[in-house]
């Protein structure tokens, strides 16, 4: 289903790995036990989540309350038959003209997301649909403005686990709702956490995924190795990359300390950033993202010998991650069987728990964003004055 390959680090042996875990290890057990509700997320009744199937779906929201949504849904779209999606995730005028002119003709469903039910770009783009477009809607959020305009109208609420952070929150209404809606198979999803969850009890510790890549990212950071490139030579990825993107760095970015992700698409990157990887500044460690088997194929001629498109990709990876070994910069890689629920499930929570974990390896609150706040009161007093 999925694989964690970091023997090149081991190659490399720059970094002792036998690092006395357990104690980190049991006290967030205890947290994902007692505190933190995303792990208790993906053994609910997901039952609950099934309100109805719509052949457009629009979903309103920002970061956590949407990045997973769009993960799953551009992952799978085009392989899998999924309904139609529109996600207003941006103030972008363009943007949301573009999409609100090609919805407003038909009737579609409509997500409103948000776990504070205050988030600016939720309400402003709720307040056009709301105006422009004939829909049902369902709220899923836990309070603010939202919730009483949900409530003043009597339309269906959904609510959040209050100790679920935004975006540890896709296992839980925000994701598995408008998925279900959008005809993906959550139960399937689910059970890739749950696989992954599994791995994450493992007592060896060599192969517990997310403890042993969070204590790679952590003991190279030491090293001044602080940024983190997600290279995916899965173009269909490219949104997980998006969600990866906020939940390393708003989980970790506090008190000075932090870990900046930089994404990076395979091949294509090879000829615009490898450079500067292989040559420049030692201070990055690079995730490969593969698949075993793409969902298409196709033969091609190359100096008068046959490949499959696949192939070429793959050797491409390959030779990228062989010239990283060879100039000592830090890689690993991640392998998933296919894109499918079951893998996207299972890579979802292994990010989820390895930066929650690295939140206790640098003692820190991983599930706020308390600095947030100041864009939004400065931004607030601007359009208000
Ligand atoms: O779900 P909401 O309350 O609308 O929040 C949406 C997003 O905005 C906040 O400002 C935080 O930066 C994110 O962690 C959160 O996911």
């Amino acid at each position: 289903m999925i694989n964690f390959n970091y023997e090149n680090i081991l190659k490399l042996n720059e970094i002792d790995i036998k690092f006395d875990y357990k104690e980190y290890y049991n006290r967030f057990l205890n947290k994902l036990e007692n505190t933190v509700g995303f792990r208790k997320a993906i053994f609910e009744d997901i039952n609950k989540y099934k309100i109805e199937k719509a052949e457009d779906v629009v979903v309103i929201g920002m970061g956590g309350s949407i990045l997973g949504t769009e993960t799953v849904y551009y992952a799978l779209k085009g392989y899998n038959k999924l309904n139609n999606a529109y996600f207003l995730d941006n103030t972008d005028p363009e943007k949301i003209v573009k999409i609100i002119n090609e919805i407003k003709d038909k009737e579609p469903l409509i997500y409103v997301v948000s776990k504070s039910g205050n988030t600016l770009e939720t309400i402003v783009n709720y307040n056009l649909i709301k105006k422009e477009v004939k829909g049902d809607y369902i709220f899923i959020t836990n309070g603010g403005k939202l919730l009483e305009e949900a409530k003043e109208k009597g339309y269906y609420i959904m609510n959040i686990p209050e100790n679920v952070p935004g975006r540890y929150s896709i296992f839980t209404a925000v994701g598995l709702a408008p998925l279900y809606s959008l005809n993906v198979n959550i139960d399937r999803l689910i059970n890739g956490a749950k696989y992954m969850d599994k791995i994450f009890l493992e007592e060896d510790f060599y192969k517990n995924y997310p403890i042993i890549n969070a204590i790679i990212h952590y003991l190279y950071e030491k090293r001044g190795v602080d940024i983190a490139v997600l290279m995916s030579y899965v173009e269909s990825l490219y949104h997980f990359g998006e969600w990866f993107k906020q939940l390393l760095g708003e989980s970790l970015g506090k008190e000075g300390k932090g870990i900046t992700p930089l994404l990076s698409i395979g091949a294509k990157d090879q000829h615009s950033l490898l450079q500067l990887y292989m040559d420049g500044k030692k201070d990055k460690i690079i995730t490969f993202l593969t698949v075993e088997k793409y969902r298409d194929d196709i033969e091609v001629e190359y100096n008068n010998k046959i490949f499959k498109l696949s192939e070429i990709i793959k050797y491409e990876q390959l030779a990228t991650e062989k010239a990283l070994t060879n100039n000592k910069v830090p890689n690993v890689k991640i392998t998933l069987e296919e894109v499918k629920e079951e893998c996207l499930g299972a890579l979802l929570y292994m990010y989820m728990l390895q930066i929650g974990f690295m939140g206790e390896l640098y003692n820190i609150n991983a599930y706020n964003q308390p600095a947030v706040e100041e864009e939004k009161r400065i931004c607030l007093e601007m359009m208000m004055k």
